[in-house]
């Protein structure tokens, strides 16, 4: 396989270096690089807002442009293909921990002795505040319902969360997992976990944030009761982008789910309905919807996700490999103690993204790799991310690291 130039190397703009350099940007885990397309798609709609006015929320379509009352519709069959979902089962709204809690009041419902959520060492901060803020807002201490599931050396993620089934599985209420780790690289097998979580009588959930846009995923098929995410990342819908949610279809129409509600969960002829006059909600995932969407950061990820609709996913995954390959190649061909690869080696367990183990020289390394013309970034004093996106990196930013590594240790 070629791994040069990126699939879409030029539909990106490039952060430069002080000297004007282009930099190897290996940070896409964090924050994904702007489509050239962005800024225009943005400035587009300023210059509707400019000239339309609240005209801009109803008119438009008869000219090819989307009314704002629509604005977050025409990302949902993408990203339902991004997340192997069908249309109704996704929405874009919000950021990831407003949607995790909107769906923590759904799925989180903790009954008598099934009260625990069993979720990841490393689940990201947020997501901890969130479950342990859901915990007490069901009367429960956090301490008591949270039960951790660890990786370690030689048990995955998914085994290690499989065992901690077995051991608590009638008194978990919730299993809630990121779908990737974002300290590790680590992916989990989520029609597993799920299967095994449900086939324990619990509800199943997956933080989506470092997954969506990095791997191929079949939420439906897999089972999966509710996921979340952010647009930020591997999505590249930019700096506090908008984020999206998934929600099975069989939860569709039950009547027994609690859902906090506001107008745009109501069908679009129903949201200005007074009073008690009788309303038609939203069909699907949309239903979780409260608000009107934010249009600027929809225009920003319509024109990322119409980059990835120029490629089948099993061509950005083979790529993403493969340079994750190449990576790993170079970087164990350094052999350089005490540096160490954390990401699983298995292709079936790890994404765009290598973790490397650098005790207590990762925040030095992070600024010594940018003046050398390489972005990544650091988590704790140890852990060293570096990712392979591959729509705009290519085989130049795997060699521009190893490179650097090899004069830097
Ligand atoms: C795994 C994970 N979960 C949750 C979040 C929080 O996201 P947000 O700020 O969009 O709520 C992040 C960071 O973006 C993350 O990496
Ligand atoms: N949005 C941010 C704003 C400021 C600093 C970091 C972030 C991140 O997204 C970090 C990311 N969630 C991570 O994987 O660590």
């Amino acid at each position: 396989m070629t791994l040069q130039p990126a699939l879409a190397h030029d539909a990106f703009c490039r952060p430069l270096a002080a000297d004007g350099q282009s930099l190897s940007y290996l940070c896409g885990h964090s924050l994904g690089l702007a489509p050239r397309a962005a800024a225009e798609r943005v400035a587009h709609e300023m210059h509707r807002w400019a000239t339309l006015g609240v005209r801009g929320h109803f008119e438009g379509a008869d000219r090819g442009d989307t009314p704002w009352a629509q604005a977050s519709e025409p990302l949902r069959a993408p990203l339902a293909r991004l997340v192997g979902a069908s249309v109704d089962e996704v929405v874009a709204m919000n950021s990831l921990s407003v949607n995790l809690h909107l769906l923590l009041l759904s799925f989180f419902r903790p009954q008598g002795a099934r009260s625990r959520v069993l979720l990841g060492r490393h689940a990201f901060p947020s997501d901890r505040l969130a479950l342990e803020s859901q915990c007490r807002l069901h009367g429960l201490d956090p301490a008591a319902c949270l039960v951790e599931a660890q990786a370690t050396e030689g048990v995955s993620m998914t085994d290690a969360v499989l065992r901690e089934l077995h051991r608590h599985g009638e008194r978990v209420a919730l299993v809630w997992l990121d779908a990737v780790d974002y300290t590790t690289g680590e992916v989990v097998d989520i029609g597993r976990v799920a299967r095994a979580a449900q086939a324990a009588g619990a509800r199943v959930g997956f933080d989506l944030a470092h997954a969506i846009g990095n791997l191929p995923l079949a939420l439906s098929e897999d089972g999966v009761d509710f996921a979340v995410w952010c647009g930020y990342k591997y999505l590249n819908g930019g700096p506090g982008g908008l984020g999206g949610a998934f929600v099975h279809r069989r939860f569709h129409d039950d009547a027994q789910l609690q859902r906090l509600e506001g107008w745009w969960g109501q069908a679009a002829g129903s949201r200005f309905a007074w009073g008690q006059q009788p309303r038609e909600r939203e069909p699907g995932a949309g239903a979780w919807q409260l608000s009107n969407p934010p249009v600027l950061a929809a225009a920003a990820l319509a024109a990322s996700l119409e980059l990835f609709d120029r490629f089948p996913a099993s061509t950005w995954r083979a790529r993403s490999l493969a340079l994750t390959a190449l990576a790993r190649d170079s970087i164990e061909a350094l052999d350089r103690p005490p540096l160490r690869i954390l990401t699983p080696a298995d292709p079936a367990r790890r994404g765009s993204q290598l973790s490397l183990d650098l005790p207590g020289q990762a925040v030095a390394m992070e600024h010594a790799l940018l003046r050398h013309g390489v972005v990544c970034d650091a988590r704790g004093a140890n852990i060293l991310r570096v990712s392979f996106c591959p729509l705009y990196n290519d085989a130049d930013d795997v060699r521009a690291l190893a490179q650097a590594l090899e004069q830097l240790l």
